[in-house]
């Protein structure tokens, strides 16, 4: 594991034990029954699928750890809206503090100003926080194959689909696909971030998508910025892309995710 996941698995491990104890899983099943049905996240991304383009999953993302803060006026609520204005078709909303100033009212209050359907973008270390994304709205979660092992995504991803959310699971090497395909989810996410040199290459996406046939989902991850990135990266067969940065550091983010969609 990269330094930086490494660390991050570690307080994420702390963070869990100190909120458990807090909200049993009944507790949390109570709040299950209070928050609307899960949006259908995968559904969405293939449905909005236009010939010459990729359907937009937008992140809300205020910071992170290789570019640091990002965007300064951060109203997840008022962001939400604007992307679901610009065409996106779901969205991504960050709810670790330590790395990405994000926070659980974030996704709330994103997924509220909304109909999109939402993924909770959280490193899970535990199935307990399966429960805990669906009990805040969650439609779908992360399942990153360079954090945990193959019993764990197996259960993350059941745990998942029992509570009708999808599992996005995210890999970047050709080794973690491999363990990817195996397990129960048909949607992919190829992270063109190198998590050990921050580096972005769009090849990642290029590379890996050959491993994958089309009874699977794929989305692209990281380091697109322009209608040039994503008529590049529909070519992989990709069925959507997820974006934060380029769209996060520009004032209007309506404009940014339409600019975005308008093919090459
Ligand atoms: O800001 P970018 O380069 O457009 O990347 C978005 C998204 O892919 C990135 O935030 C991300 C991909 N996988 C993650 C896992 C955890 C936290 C963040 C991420």
């Amino acid at each position: 594991m990269s330094d930086i996941l490494e660390k991050i698995a570690t307080y994420k491990r702390t963070e869990v034990a100190e909120r458990k104890p807090a909200a049993s899983l009944s507790a949390l099943e109570a709040r299950i029954t209070k928050v609307s049905a899960p949006r259908g996240f995968q559904r969405a991304l293939v449905a909005h699928k236009q010939p010459h383009s990729l359907s937009l999953i937008a992140e809300v993302k205020k910071a992170s750890p290789s570019k640091g803060l990002i965007r300064e006026d951060f109203e997840p609520a008022t962001l939400a809206a604007a992307y679901q204005a610009g065409g996106a078709s779901c969205l991504s909303i960050l709810t670790d503090a330590p790395s990405f100033m994000g926070h659980e009212s974030h996704f709330v209050a994103a997924r509220n100003a909304v109909t999109l359907p939402c993924i909770r973008k959280e490193f899970l270390v535990d199935v307990w926080q399966v429960a805990e994304s669906r009990s805040l709205g969650a439609d779908a979660i992360l399942v990153i194959m360079a954090m945990i092992d193959d019993a764990l995504a197996a259960d993350l991803i059941a745990a998942a689909h029992a509570y009708g959310m999808d599992a996005l699971v995210e890999v970047h090497d050709a080794p973690e696909m491999e363990r990817a395909l195996k397990l129960a989810s048909p949607l992919i996410g190829i992270n063109n971030r190198n998590l050990r040199t921050f580096d972005v290459d769009l090849k990642t996406t290029e590379d890996l998508s050959a491993m994958v046939g089309p009874q699977h989902v794929l989305v692209a991850e990281s380091g697109i910025f322009t209608p040039q990135d994503v008529a590049r990266l529909e070519k992989t067969g990709a069925t959507a892309m997820l974006v934060g940065e380029s769209l996060m550091r520009q004032g209007d983010v309506t404009q940014a995710a339409k600019n975005l969609l308008t093919p090459a």
